[in-house]
């Protein structure tokens, strides 16, 4: 047997002694301490403990019992997932590529549009390789030629589908409007005065001492930031109160009309999607346990600041800028989130590999050894990574080693929602549930990109699996998963 199988049997044995180390010392400790005991006997036992001076007592006592209350008083609340709902898209809304196209050569025509024959031809090009399926929709504006971009349609797209994730959101949990605490909206590219906080706050008269915040030109990976802004929020209210997380990008205001074709991307990958979800700091009817939320940045270079950028072209024409680099960029800025969350979700293990390949590579120089990537295939079951495109995801799956199953649940968001930017996690989530693959005590990873640049990531822990969960994939997910071409042949 090679030396390389013969590690790879001895793995399992490795990380048994060592994730179990506090057990593996103290059993042996244990059973030294009775036998000693036993040697001593009663009598004998029975005059020490007489010998005990009164400080001993209260230091074995007092002390610990002291440092467990302080502990338990000082550390942060835990904060659950009550539940959640994702922005279920009508067949009435769907831009099969066909559909799509020949929208966009009518655009052409258009007075003031550059867009051209050329653009539409690149655009085909992307549609096949994008891993989109032929559902996904766009809102309703974008189905009149020209189409409409200006704010009242942008509202009404905002309305429908916040406000029925929101309505789906309430229904499931039983929650009224005016038992949320605080409100934290999510939507990059649309702010509109009054903010999505007001929008909501009027349609569903909540209190008016409700604190809510609307963040807005924070990216894709701004439902994280949000998630992470509810539970800090939660930690300063009394225990008990709840917060409204509500995460979109709204579509209508930005078709690009130009001709920049790394400005055309994002029409061919952006599509329709909200999620609304509840955290509290009760446990009671909670689904999830926020485990952790890690926010990583690498904003303060240029290349990764500049490669989701919005602008506009040399004509004038308003859109975002998708560098080509992102994917290099993205691979950095994950290797920032996972130097950060590895040392608190990788069991031991993992982490004193990691940390003796570090040395190693310190001590005998790097070119030697290769650096030692963690498996975080031990620390979660389920990952919901950003379906921001099939090349994001195809990087991803790379560097953390993960399975075709294990990003089945972006490939197919991606493939029948398109990228719903910040959402788009909430939809991976349904659809592990709608598959019935979550289980009590599963651990969920979910990682989100986007511009700034940033990564963030939150791990939940399963506390009760949803029983009837099909949410935005009732209709279809007897028909997932699908093969997914790397291009489309028509
Ligand atoms: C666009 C793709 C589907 C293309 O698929 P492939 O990789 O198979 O094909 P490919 O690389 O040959 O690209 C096909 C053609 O598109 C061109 N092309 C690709 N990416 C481009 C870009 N960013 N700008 C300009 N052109 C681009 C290539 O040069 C090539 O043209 P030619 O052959 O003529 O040279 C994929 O690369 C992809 O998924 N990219 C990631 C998209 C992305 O950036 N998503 C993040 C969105 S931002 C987000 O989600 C977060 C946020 O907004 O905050």
């Amino acid at each position: 047997m090679s030396s390389a199988a013969q590690l790879k049997r001895l793995k399992p044995v490795y990380q048994c002694v060592v994730n179990n180390f506090l057990l593996v010392l103290a059993v042996p400790l244990a059973v030294a301490g009775v036998v000693s005991l036993a040697r001593v006997g009663p009598e004998e036992l029975l005059a020490k403990l007489q010998a005990l001076r009164p400080v001993h007592v209260f230091l074995a006592v007092f002390l610990p019992a002291a440092a467990a209350t302080l502990y338990l008083m000082m550390r942060p609340r835990a904060v659950y997932l009550v539940d959640y709902a994702c922005f279920r898209t009508k067949a009435s809304g769907r831009v099969p590529f066909g559909t799509f196209l020949e929208h966009a050569k009518l655009v052409t025509f258009i007075e003031g549009a550059s867009i051209d024959e050329r653009s539409v031809r690149f655009m085909t090009r992307l549609l096949e390789r994008s891993g989109l399926g032929e559902e996904t929709c766009l809102p309703p504006a974008h189905h009149y030629i020209p189409p409409f971009r200006n704010l009242e349609a942008s509202r009404e797209e905002v309305e429908l589908v916040i406000f029925s994730a929101i309505d789906d959101l309430l229904a499931k949990t039983g929650v009224k409007p005016e038992a949320v605490d605080f409100l934290v909206v999510n939507c990059s590219l649309f702010a509109p005065v009054p903010s999505f906080a007001d929008m909501i706050i009027h349609r569903y008269g909540m209190r008016s001492d409700v604190r809510n915040v609307h963040l807005s030109g924070m990216g894709c990976s701004a439902g994280l930031v949000s998630v992470g802004l509810a539970r800090n929020f939660l930690q300063t209210a009394p225990r008990g109160s709840t917060a409204l997380v509500v995460s979109t990008e709204t579509i209508t205001p930005n078709y690009y009309v130009g001709k920049e074709r790394a400005m055309l991307l994002p029409n061919c990958l952006f599509r329709m999607g909200g999620a609304a979800a509840l955290l509290s700091t009760s446990p009671a009817k909670a689904r999830f346990r926020l485990s952790r939320v890690v926010r990583t940045l690498t904003g303060a270079q240029d290349g990764a600041y500049r490669c989701v950028y919005q602008e506009e072209d040399e004509e004038g024409h308003r859109g975002i800028n998708l560098n080509k680099d992102l994917m290099t960029i993205a691979g950095d800025a994950l290797k920032a989130n996972i130097t950060a969350i590895g040392p608190l979700v990788l069991p031991a293990s993992e982490q004193l590999l990691f940390a003796l390949s570090f040395i190693a590579r310190r001590v005998f120089g790097s070119k030697g050894i290769k650096p030692y990537l963690p498996d975080f295939r031990m620390a979660f079951e389920h990952f919901c990574i950003h379906a921001g495109g099939r090349a994001v995801i195809d990087e991803l799956q790379k560097s953390l080693n993960l399975s075709d199953e294990h990003v089945e649940a972006s490939r197919m968001a991606l493939h029948r929602f398109g990228n719903t930017s910040s959402s788009s996690l909430w939809y991976e989530l349904a659809y592990i549930e709608a598959k019935g693959r979550m289980r009590k005590g599963d651990r969920v990873w979910m990682i989100g990109f986007g511009s700034g640049f940033k990564c963030n990531s939150a791990a939940w822990e399963c506390i009760e699996p949803a029983r009837d969960a099909q949410g935005p994939w009732a209709e279809c997910i007897s028909r997932y998963p699908v093969d997914i071409p790397d291009v489309l042949k028509h």
